[in-house]
């Protein structure tokens, strides 16, 4: 199959075959193609020369193929039964709403997934909706399941849990394409291995043989330097922003955090014990309901996010497509967006500035664009994630960068950049703060790591000397629960 988007060719001459049962690994590099061949195969694009061929399903109202995207499709004012029943619609059946629920909680079962079938999807967690996402792909029982980076808001023991259900699907004869970024799990899932480049095959074959680099360098063409840069030579005692004695209805309760400058300090924990408000309190997201957030020990007030990107705190989401990008903006508004006094200095525009400071930072970064004037949303994900990193190196005064799950969707080679650069942002005096739900990254990239529990605070590692176990200890209530 081929297909292009304009002068792009996003997909060249792509052939393979996978068999019942078989799970193959789709990898490749930010912009290699693989969203547009996972489209290609789920019908929702067409392609300009080729097919797919699909062997029929077994169930009466089984489908061909099936997808779970990256981005989350859930509808979050309906339950997660209703969600589910509205992909089964299609089939044509229509079934009273016990019945519903009955089989929702059942394709729940089956993967072990704890969460109420009436529960609105807009209060589960991430990682929760992640896999309502999975089990509407599961409930149709198709003959070729796509996963596209399935694991990417999930940590530990829902990754099992995923890989267990992934497993018995297989074994039950569907084929499965994964997608995912980290490596390891390509080794612990994979038969098979189809990876791409600039949107052309480079290889198709056993996954059996490759180590770790040789599937990196299979993928860029050439080999990588280590993923992540070096940390802080020590770790300043005074911080340049706190959380104090900080509490949030059901969700913190008198946490107190300290975030130096000159420091990548992580906040972690198992999905939905209070990291994630930790960094929506930092970026003036969400106000705390007790406690204060300080600078340089003055206590302040953000009455938004705004308030505090003026105070030289900037912030990444986690979901880009919501809160960080404007989609139908350039590449040039999107990494400018909170550099306007830089790039328009007394807010006169300057379009030969403005070309020259984004100019550096797709080098830098080096984000796929076919222009500066490219619209984002025409950008692979990973693409668009650097966008959203890059747009802080080009405010002038940050002090602090909240992190919010950073390299989601983000290939080896291009977070090897974003980590490079967030580690200059710290030498520089910036104090980051990093939110992820990838434990290696949590340990690779930090230098001080707050373990939350239940909102609370329930360890502090120096990065240097944890392990994943240490994490884990700590995450899972630590003595604190004994
Ligand atoms: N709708 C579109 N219009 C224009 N260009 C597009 C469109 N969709 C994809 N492209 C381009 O096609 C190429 C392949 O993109 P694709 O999204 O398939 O990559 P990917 O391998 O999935 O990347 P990632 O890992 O970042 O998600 C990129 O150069 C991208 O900019």
């Amino acid at each position: 199959m081929s297909r292009s988007f304009g002068a792009t060719r996003a997909v060249q001459d792509i052939s393979f075959t996978i068999a019942p049962g078989e799970v193959l690994a789709l990898v490749g590099e930010n912009g290699a193609g693989k969203s547009t061949l996972m489209n290609l195969l789920v019908g929702a694009l067409e392609p300009d020369t080729g097919s797919v061929r699909v062997a029929p399903p077994s169930g009466p109202h089984g489908r061909r193929v099936a997808m779970v995207h990256q981005e989350l499709s859930l509808f979050d004012n309906l339950t997660v039964a209703e969600n589910l029943e509205l992909d089964r619609e299609g089939g044509g059946a229509v079934v009273s709403e016990r019945a519903s629920r009955a089989s929702a909680r059942s394709v729940l079962e089956h993967l072990g997934v704890d969460v109420s079938v009436d529960a609105t999807v807009g209060s589960l967690t991430v990682g929760q909706r992640q896999l309502v996402e999975i089990a509407k792909a599961v409930s149709v029982s198709p003959t070729l399941l796509i996963l596209d980076e399935p694991t990417s808001s999930l940590e530990g023991p829902q990754v099992a849990l995923l890989f267990a259900a992934v497993r018995r699907l297989a074994a039950a004869g569907t084929a499965v394409v994964f997608v995912s970024h980290r490596t390891e799990e390509l080794f612990e899932l994979c038969d098979r291995l189809l990876v791409m480049r600039d949107g052309v095959q480079v290889e198709f074959g056993p996954l059996a043989g490759h180590t770790r680099a040789s599937l990196v360098e299979s993928m860029v063409g050439r080999e990588t330097s280590t993923l992540y840069p070096g940390r802080a030579p020590s770790l300043p005692p005074e911080p340049e922003i706190e959380l104090v004695d900080v509490s949030l209805a059901g969700r913190l309760h008198g946490v107190s955090l300290s975030f130096p400058a000159g420091a990548v300090t992580a906040v972690t924990g198992l999905d939905g014990h209070g990291q994630t408000e930790v960094a929506e309190i930092l970026a003036g997201a969400t106000r705390p309901a007790s406690g204060t957030v300080a600078v340089h020990g003055v206590p302040v007030r953000f009455s938004g996010p705004r308030a505090a990107v003026r105070r030289g705190i900037g912030y990444v989401p986690p979901d880009r497509r919501l809160d960080g990008l404007l989609l139908d903006g350039s590449v040039a508004a999107n990494a400018t967006l909170a550099a306007a006094p830089r790039v328009h200095p007394r807010g006169v525009r300057s379009p030969r500035r403005e070309r020259r400071v984004v100019q550096g930072l797709v080098q830098r970064l080096a984000i796929k664009a076919s222009s500066l004037h490219q619209p984002v949303v025409e950008l692979s994900g990973g693409n668009q994630q650097k966008v959203l990193v890059g747009r802080w190196l080009l405010v002038p005064g940050l002090r602090v960068l909240v992190l919010n799950d950073p390299t989601r969707g983000v290939d080896v080679g291009s977070r090897a950049q974003i980590y490079a650069v967030v580690r200059d942002l710290a030498a520089s005096g910036v104090a980051v703060v990093l939110v992820s739900t990838d434990m290696q990254e949590t340990l690779g990239l930090s230098d001080q790591i707050y373990v939350l529990y239940s909102g609370r605070v329930s360890g502090r590692l120096l990065a240097a000397d944890a392990t994943e176990r240490d994490v884990m200890h700590h995450a899972m209530g630590g003595d604190a629960r004994a």
